[in-house]
């Protein structure tokens, strides 16, 4: 079972949760994770279980993170909003940071999500390339 991190600031709330109930029958055979408050919002909107972490800015983003590194998470869905600014904004980078290094779909508005739900590649078996990190070991030994 694919298991989908869903991750929204505060206002982009509505739109995750207007999306998600557009596709609750696509959820229907999905693993939900989320941090806190978008978890709690989303499992009444669907009427499922979902994994609530930690609030965000109580360290739910790094939650999500660890999970992603530890290969727990098929992709990731994170609303951020662009027009306020976030207290625990480094939190925020560091969890986009390795859903890119891990290679995992990211959606951070509702036209990539839709394009990943539709998307025929991701009906196949997805498959995850393991980072080449020694990349940053050269990077570092040219210092
Ligand atoms: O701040 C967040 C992501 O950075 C979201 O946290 P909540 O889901 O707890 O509101």
């Amino acid at each position: 079972m694919k298991t989908i991190a869903l991750v929204a600031h505060d206002g982009k709330k509505q739109a995750l949760l207007q999306w998600v109930a557009a596709h609750s029958a696509f959820f229907a055979d999905k693993a939900l994770v989320a941090t806190g408050t978008t978890g709690k919002l989303v499992s009444e909107v669907l009427e499922k279980e979902v994994l609530c972490l930690a609030s965000g800015p109580l360290g739910g983003d790094q939650q999500i993170g660890a999970m992603i590194a530890e290969q727990k998470i098929d992709w990731l869905v994170f609303f951020w909003d662009p027009l306020s600014s976030q207290p625990h904004d480094p939190d925020v980078k560091a969890l986009i940071r390795l859903a890119v290094v891990w290679n995992i779909p990211v959606a951070c508005n509702q036209a990539t999500a839709d394009f990943i739900v539709h998307s025929s590649l991701y009906q196949q078996d997805y498959q995850r390339e393991v980072p080449d990190f020694s990349v940053y070991q050269k990077r570092l030994e040219t210092k």
